[in-house]
């Protein structure tokens, strides 16, 4: 090799797509998720390596095989499906049987390990237990890529393995032995070509003594194949750097347009004003006016800290769109326009929104200073990854990104009691002047009456007035059963099933929405009582409402410079009862092989969102801590990610927050709500599931224009379409107008999501109980419960 960096080509297994020439094709900035951490892992173990990845399909050997020689090394990664299935392992399975003159060293992981061995004449088998995200130490023999190498962990993610005994010019490194299939090859190597595998997982993040060893030694054999055989790496130049771009990671360059407006200037009045609650203060802003928009995100239980209430006005901008438009729909309470997108996505669009509207000098103490407040849907992340089969239903679509954009807003500090009012609309001290006597009268009315807002029972449905249709539990369970079929066979290793239930509420004597009346606040003062959550909501939103008791953060992200990108995944559930005591539920959860199992799947998905979104600097802060919640116990971890300091700073200077925006668009939808690997997952999950998810599985939060945001899962929460407001062409008139709610009754209908994640462990009848569990937390809030044995 020549004093070129040492540039290593990963081919991705994610998943198929049609063939692209790479004649006409550049790789740069595809999405691929499943080997960022694996790059991330090469490059920790080959100083400066530059690494360039590519997916199985991109391209064909006979097209690829002109760019090798500016490689020094091939890595190929895990992925869903077979090695005997063309579609799924694409060109990885041409690698093996390069000729001499394009010959280079090849690492293979599990994936790629099965298709090195079959095309050498391995057997094929499916495990008889298939292990998914579980540990298991390996033997192996101390040389060539284990040389000098300890005692190994390794985490495992297959159906599939390979019995060598038929196999030619294979020879094993490592195995493993457990109770259920006996042995198992877990490395190989070829014995005249520059050939390694692992069938288990280096990059795992609970793989010890495997990893980065492994990786390092497969370079230094690499090195000094290539020196004996006088294999030279062709030095880069311009014409791979157009085929391949930038290698992994990318680096986000800044907006080609730097900002040029002035930045919006906060003012904020800090206030103590002891008993006043949240929904007091959301009162006290008129949300019982049934006909306005509100938006509340609600700290109502721990770890939550703060509670953010925006206080809209009629010029409060509200921005819509629907997967299929080529347009979105901006609106205020005076008129409505429809904005084409051009050649732009809504997120672009809406980065140049906020990148308008930068705010300064809010309080450094809060999170929020005042941006864009709503609800993204789960098939808005799904349309991101391109999957394929069926497509999102585009006619007629409830929006998918529903937002407005907050200038007034108040933020309350459930550590502190604090509360702050700020403004970010130009002279706006009358406003807050004017709350400040309005909040303080509040208090003292409330202190004089007990609190007017508890919940009233007219939450509750009078007798035979509501109609609830739960899903089927022969339906659900034969899902799971399918479920389970894919995991066995390799196609996937967790898989979040879901069910939707439905309820109509249509008691013709029940109060009626009103300018002073809105029984949806009413039910969501009931669910805070009922199942008080860290990530609750309360967004009236028109067409959509949504009461929202989430225990789950998905992103959040702090002001830059020196931002942080939190991800918090739960998986792991147990429904509290009178035994359940926390040393109970440690032992289901923390003590459970399954459980930890499925979590630490869904670390290691998180781990390449982010190491794909942020690079290399990622981190789990915290894996599987039990949490206590109103209803159920959950197994929580906690992944750290922070971007690169140059990228840091062009987000502060420039674009208040819009790095933390791309690593939503990169993430969605929530890996705890997919399973792993993502794509194949959601693909094997449009079969399953009847009904799209909507808004439950997607996202509610918020992206402060100061820079930072946090976005909670949407789930433990019920939403409804009011289908009377439209945004028709230029009006919006419906919203002021206050002849508009004719004072009939109208049925209201609705939808609370629920599921679980299912796993080749999965038990049907505990997974239907689990989704119950999941499902009562809301249900209850129309005054209805499941039966247990439904
Ligand atoms: C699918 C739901 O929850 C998800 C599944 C969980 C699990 O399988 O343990 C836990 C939290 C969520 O990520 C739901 O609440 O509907
Ligand atoms: N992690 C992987 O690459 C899995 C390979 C294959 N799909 C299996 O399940 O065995």
């Amino acid at each position: 090799m020549t004093s070129e960096l040492p540039r290593i080509l990963l081919v991705d297994s994610y998943d198929s797509f049609t063939y692209k020439s790479v004649a006409t094709y550049t790789f740069q900035a595809v999405q691929l998720i499943i080997s960022n951490s694996l790059a991330s892992l090469c490059r920790k173990a080959i100083p400066n390596s530059q690494v360039h990845i590519i997916k199985n399909d991109d391209t064909n050997l006979a097209d690829l095989q002109s760019y090798l020689p500016y490689f020094s090394a091939v890595i190929v990664g895990p992925g869903p499906g077979s090695p005997d299935v063309p579609e799924d392992v694409g060109l990885v399975k041409d690698l093996w049987n390069l000729d001499d003159p394009h010959l280079l060293p090849v690492f293979g992981v599990c994936l790629g390990l099965q298709s090195l061995a079959l095309e050498h004449g391995a057997a094929l088998r499916r495990l008889s237990v298939v292990k998914h995200g579980q540990v298991s130490t390996v033997e192996h023999t101390g040389t060539d890529i284990f040389k000098g190498v300890g005692p190994v962990d390794a985490v495992r993610y297959h159906s599939l393995h390979v019995e060598l005994s038929g196999a030619k010019n294979i020879e094993e490194l490592a195995s493993t032995h457990d109770a259920e299939n006996g042995r198992v090859v877990m490395a190989i190597r070829h014995s005249t070509r520059p050939f390694w595998a692992v069938q288990y997982h280096p990059e795992s993040v609970l793989t010890q003594g495997g990893g980065i060893e492994i990786m390092l030694n497969f370079w230094r054999l690499a090195c000094a194949w290539s020196s004996s055989h006088g294999r030279v790496t062709r030095p880069w130049d311009q014409m791979a750097d157009g085929v391949f771009g930038t290698p992994w990671p990318y680096t986000r360059p800044p907006p080609s347009t730097p900002r040029t407006n002035t930045p919006l200037a906060s003012s904020t009045i800090k206030l103590s004003i002891p008993g006043l609650s949240a929904p007091d203060i959301c009162e006290v802003l008129g949300v019982d006016d049934d006909s306005s928009p509100f938006v509340m995100l609600e700290s109502a239980a721990q770890p939550g800290r703060f509670t953010i209430i925006g206080c809209l006005t009629s010029t409060s901008l509200r921005v819509t769109y629907s997967i299929g438009d080529n347009f979105i729909h901006l609106a205020n309470g005076e008129s409505c326009d429809q904005i084409d997108l051009g050649s732009r996505d809504v997120w672009s669009w809406l980065t140049s929104f906020m990148n308008k509207r930068k705010v300064i000098g809010g309080s450094p103490e809060i999170p929020f200073w005042g941006g864009l407040i709503g609800y993204l849907s789960y098939e808005l992340g799904v349309e991101s990854l391109r999957v394929s089969g069926e497509k999102i239903h585009t006619e007629a679509r409830h929006p998918d990104v529903n937002l407005v954009f907050v200038e007034r807003s108040i933020v309350l500090d459930s550590t502190s009691g604090n509360i702050y009012l700020q403004s970010i609309m130009e002279d706006d001290d009358e406003w807050l002047t004017e709350m400040v006597v309005q909040l303080h009268s509040a208090a003292r009315n409330y202190s004089t009456y007990s609190s007017f807002n508890a919940s009233p029972s007219s939450t509750k449905a009078r007798p035979n007035t509501s109609t609830i249709i739960l899903p089927d539990r022969d339906h659900y369970r034969s899902r799971i059963d399918m479920a389970k079929e894919y995991l066995f066979a390799g196609e996937s290793y967790e898989l979040c099933l879901t069910a939707n239930t439905r309820i109509t509420l249509n008691d013709p004597l029940a109060p009626k929405a009103s300018s002073t009346y809105s029984p949806s606040w009413q039910r969501y003062k009931h669910l805070r009582e009922l199942n008080p959550a860290p990530h609750a909501a309360y967004l009236r939103l028109h067409p959509t409402t949504l009461l929202a008791s989430s225990p789950e953060r998905f992103l959040s992200f702090s002001r830059s410079p020196g931002a942080t990108y939190q991800l918090r995944p739960i998986k792991g559930t147990v429904r509290k009862g009178p035994n359940i005591t926390r040393a109970v539920a440690e032992k289901a959860l923390r003590g459970s092989r399954k459980e930890v199992a499925e979590n630490l799947m869904i670390v290691d998905l998180i781990r390449h969102d982010l190491h794909g979104a942020v690079g290399e600097n990622v981190e789990v802060k915290q894996f599987c801590t039990v949490e206590e919640y109103k209803t159920v116990w959950q197994l929580v971890s906690v992944i750290e990610g922070k971007p690169a300091d140059d990228a840091d700073q062009a987000a502060s200077h420039y674009a208040n927050g819009a790095l933390g925006w791309e690593v939503l668009r990169r993430s969605l939808p929530p890996g705890s709500m997919t399973g792993a690997p993502k794509k194949r997952s959601v693909e094997i999950l449009r079969q399953l599931e009847d009904e799209e998810r909507n808004v439950y599985s997607g996202v509610f939060g918020y992206w402060c224009a100061g820079g930072g945001g946090d976005w909670s899962v949407t789930i433990r929460s019920c939403f409804k379409y009011d289908d009377r407001y439209e945004c028709d062409a230029h009006s919006w008139t419906k919203f002021n107008n206050p002849d508009f709610y004719p004072g009939v009754h109208e049925p209201e209908h609705w939808v609370i999501g629920a599921g679980g994640a299912i796993t080749a462990l999965s038990d049907p009848d505990a997974e239907w109980d689990e989704m119950l569990t999941k499902l009562q937390s809301v249900l209850r809030v129309f005054g209805a419960a499941v039966p247990r044995g439904h």
